[in-house]
């Protein structure tokens, strides 16, 4: 039973951009911009091998409001939109990849109230944003369009002045707000503002020459925690953030920058790619809780890859124990791993449901619907096979599947798979 996680892990997992291409040094002194340079004008072409045949660039249109391509770079060019999702967009990217992005679907609502939270000094973090009222666990507390998208391989390959160049031209595309928002995040140069605060994304499947870094002004306030409050998802161009528990008034807002299920020292050489050394609560516990957290974080890994492997088998799971399922949402509750918790809830509610309990298969089925939701969005894959487990648990596909006939459950679906029951 392969869960919606296994095979998004990118969701669970996708570290900020940063960390994923991290190809050169960020630029840590003020880089000097130069007056705007006299670009190039080239006819912009793509050639994409993947494409069956040649399109030239100029057949890749974009509906206006759009405009561009405008002030080229080989095949990289600006493609702005000051209206999208009312604050506007920037592109610096191929042709092709810009007319994939400005396909995408618009968001519908954008955020929570403004009043919500606000922006506050944190000691030894700079700025970062904090509830103003009790947020309440599922809430959406951004549903953000990028104010900028960059193609990686201009981000990475251009001449650093070039570069900077470019990046201030497509800036200046941007309406005002966005544009003192965008010059408001951290880092001294455009580039190592994108560098310090985009996110990784692909406009075309998962090709790799269409990953993009996305800066989202709004978003990059969050600082990181290790285990953060909440959890963020990217679905087309438009980053989702979700709270994974009640947050007071008064407390941080956070997300996680890199994947959280890692033992401390792990953790913390991740983070150090940053620029930082993390003080979060669960960097900061005493020596023998964090070797029990660490402990913990390594029998979590043991224990679903004992359940895969178990279930893979030939045999179909006859090794399977009840218990394996509480024991292993037991650990992810302990270590407080709340944005995690989807594919953790979604085997413990199959494996109690396979031996036929059902008052651990509907609680499980419902607290993993509820954590697909915040996790993967009401589209996420499991969620309506959970809904039906937690509303019906005897007319699911993995009703009493190890259970030995007379045993007691459900009469005709006592079904036992494999050998030696
Ligand atoms: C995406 S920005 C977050 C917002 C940033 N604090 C600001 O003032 O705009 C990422 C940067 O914030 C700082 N930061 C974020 N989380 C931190 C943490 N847990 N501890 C120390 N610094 C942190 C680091 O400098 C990091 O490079």
């Amino acid at each position: 039973f392969q869960t919606h996680a296994d095979t998004h892990e990118i969701c669970l997992s996708s570290p900020l951009l940063q960390h994923e291409v991290h190809v050169e040094q960020p630029i840590c002194a003020a880089h000097t911009i130069q007056p705007a340079q006299n670009f190039i004008q080239v006819e912009p072409e793509l050639w994409d091998e993947n494409d069956e045949r040649y399109i030239p660039a100029k057949d890749y249109k974009l509906s206006p409001p759009w405009k561009g391509p405008e002030s080229c770079f080989t095949e990289f060019c600006i493609y702005s939109n000051k209206e999208i999702g009312g604050s506007g967009m920037v592109l610096i990217t191929a042709a092709r990849q810009a007319y994939l992005a400005a396909k995408f679907p618009v968001p519908a609502q954008s955020s929570i109230e403004p009043t919500a939270y606000y922006e506050k000094k944190i000691p030894g973090k700079g700025i970062g944003l904090v509830a103003n009222r009790t947020i309440h666990k599922g809430e959406i507390i951004f549903r953000a369009l990028p104010a900028m998208l960059i193609q990686a391989t201009p981000h990475m390959d251009l001449d650093p002045e070039v570069r900077e160049d470019l990046y201030r031209q497509a800036v200046d595309k941007l309406p005002e707000s966005t544009r003192e928002k965008f010059m408001k995040q951290m880092g001294d140069t455009i580039y190592a503002k994108m560098e310090k605060n985009a996110f990784r994304l692909y406009t075309d499947g998962d090709k790799a020459h269409s990953a993009h870094l996305a800066s989202y002004p709004d978003v990059s306030r969050f600082n990181h925690d290790c285990r953060p409050n909440l959890h963020y998802r990217l679905r087309n161009l438009t980053h989702i953030t979700v709270a994974v528990r009640d947050i007071p008034a008064g407390e941080e807002l956070t997300i996680s920058y890199i994947y959280g299920q890692e033992v401390k020292s792990e953790r913390q050489s991740q983070l150090r790619a940053w620029g930082f050394e993390c003080s979060c609560q669960q960097c900061t516990l005493s020596e023998a809780d964090s070797a029990a957290s660490d402990t913990r974080i390594r029998l979590i890994k043991e224990l679903e890859e004992e359940i895969e492997s178990k279930m893979a088998s030939k045999d179909r799971g006859d090794a399977i124990r009840p218990e394996m399922g509480g024991k292993l949402v037991e650990l992810y509750l302990a270590e407080r791993l709340d944005t995690y918790l989807a594919p953790a809830f979604t085997r413990a509610a199959l494996i109690y449901s396979m031996f036929g309990n059902e008052e651990k298969a509907r609680e499980f089925a419902t607290q993993a619907a509820e954590a697909l939701v915040r996790e993967y969005g009401p589209d996420a894959r499991d969620y309506g096979s959970m809904k039906s487990l937690a509303e019906d648990p005897k007319g699911h596909w993995s009703w009493g599947i190890k259970v030995v006939s007379g045993e007691g459950v459900g009469e005709g679906r006592n079904r036992t798979r494999g050998k030696g029951k």
